[in-house]
Order: C-alpha cells, then structure tokens, then sequence
C-alpha cells in the first residue's frame, strides 16, 4: 500500500499542513540562503522571534520580514528569550498583532545556561494564551506530567526537546521520549537539540508527528543541501512507522530462503 503525503498529513488544531518539518530562521550565513533552504524543505511552519530578529537595526528587520512573507510559508512567532510568564504572554499578543495569526510558539526560559524550559511555569503561560484565543505549540522538556498538564490546560499539540537549544546532541532520553508517545493521544513535535537527519528520522520512527529544528541546517556547510535531508529524513521516519516495524530478535533467523520456502507465510502457514 502506498500511500501520498496529503492522506497523511500533519494536523495540528485542526489544521493541516503538507510537511511534518518546521524550520527556525535564525543563525543561517544569510538571507539568500535561508531563503533557498526553505524552498528546498518545504516546511509547514517558519519561526520567528520578534525579540530576537527585530534587534539587528530597522532596515535587517524590514528585510527580514519581506523575506518571510516572499516565502509564503505560515509563521509560527516565537517568545524566545521571555523568562517570566507575563513576558511571555505580553510578546505573544504583540507577535499576534504583527504576524497577524494565532499561532505561537511559547518558549519560556527557566535557565539560560541549558536554554532549559521553565516548567514550574510554564502551564500557567500555557492557560493563559489558551484562554485568549491562541493556538499554542510549548517548548517543554519530556516530562511526562508536565506533558500532560500541558494538554490539561488545552494544548493540542506539545513539542518537548530532545536535547538543548543549538546542542545538535539527538535524543538524550530516548525512553521519556517514546514513553511519551506511548501515554498521550496529541501530536507530538520533537523541538531543539536535533543534529543529524537520522535523529529526525529516529523520533519520527517512534511515532511523532514532526519535528521542530534550526541550527543543524543553519550551521551545517551547505544549508540547502542539509535541509532537504532532513526534510527527506522526515518523511522516511514517518513512512517506516505507518508501515510497521518488525520485532527485534535476540537470536539470529537466516533470511536467506531455503529451496521451496521462499515466503515466511508458505512455510510456517
Ligand atoms: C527556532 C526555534 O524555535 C528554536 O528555539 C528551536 O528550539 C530549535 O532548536 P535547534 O536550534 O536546537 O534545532
């Protein structure tokens, strides 16, 4: 059975979106560069920060946005850098206003070391732009109970990290991860730390439903080359889960067919 990305797609708050990758805008050698990797990955959501984009002088800024709405690719404004919960829901209303959409990606800094998730704090942000209308995507660690406090309150979709900010580390807790995937019925976006493609690919095969990254196709020597391999990874990751894994063996089993059992179901039928 084959199947074509639109009978699968992505749908968060009711929407639905042709790829299950979103990209970050930040950190890329330059503009024309970013511009040709989104072409490349096709996303179904762009980042961007109002904090941290709107601070290289007005011209960058002006350039910066035109940029992004020449890509035609939704955005999902981000309260990067906010480190209180009233900072947080302050940025997302000005973002609402400038972006013109309810969607945000709350990002609420509890250490600025570790660029770790406030997670005592983070529910209350969480409600409280729930309540005023805004379709929320939290930046969370994989915690379980904070994970579902998050849906509690009225996420519909929850995006814990798989390593730090700018790590590029992969998945450093693959069981909370995949146990995750296992407890709670929303979508679920893996969001920073990613590396490599096949870490994508990784979290995609244990059943999310995308994932979120910047800095391993920003950083990487050819940004447009790396972000169709992990738009590719993606897609693989999320063809291999809805084709079903085998079941790893301890022993070996020859797969190499003896003379007149050349199908598993023949044989053993
Ligand atoms: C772009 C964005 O939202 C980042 O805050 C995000 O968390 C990506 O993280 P990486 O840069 O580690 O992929």
């Amino acid at each position: 059975m084959t199947s074509s990305p639109t009978d699968d797609a992505l749908v968060l708050y009711g929407q639905t979106f042709a790829s299950r990758l979103l990209l970050g805008t930040a950190r890329y050698p330059s503009p024309s560069v970013l511009e040709a990797a989104v072409q490349r990955a096709r996303p179904a959501m762009l980042t961007a920060s109002l904090r941290r984009q709107g601070s290289s002088g007005a011209d960058a800024g002006n350039s910066f946005w035109e940029l992004l709405r020449r890509l035609d690719v939704p955005i999902l404004p981000n309260t990067a850098g906010c480190h209180s919960v009233q900072e947080a829901v302050t940025t997302s209303h000005m973002a609402r206003e400038v972006f013109n959409t309810p969607w945000i990606k709350l990002e609420l800094i509890g250490d600025d070391y570790t660029l770790q998730p406030d997670t005592l704090n983070l529910v209350q942000a969480a409600a409280q732009l729930i309540k005023d209308g805004f379709k929320v995507l939290p930046y969370c660690t994989e915690d379980l109970v904070l994970c579902q406090r998050l849906v509690d309150v009225g996420c519909q979709a929850v995006m814990p990290w798989a390593a730090p900010i700018g790590t590029g580390r992969g998945p450093m807790n693959p069981y909370a991860l995949q146990l995750l995937r296992e407890r709670l019925d929303v979508p679920l976006l893996v969001d920073a730390g990613l590396g490599l493609p096949s870490h994508a690919c990784q979290v995609m095969e244990w059943g999310y439903d995308g994932v979120l990254l910047n800095t391993a196709v920003a950083l990487a020597q050819d940004p447009v080359t790396m972000a169709g391999a992990f738009a590719d990874a993606v897609q693989a990751g999320r063809a291999a889960r809805r084709a079903g894994t085998m079941a790893a063996q301890d022993a070996a089993q020859a797969s190499t067919p003896v003379l007149g059992t050349p199908f598993w179901h023949h044989a053993h039928a």
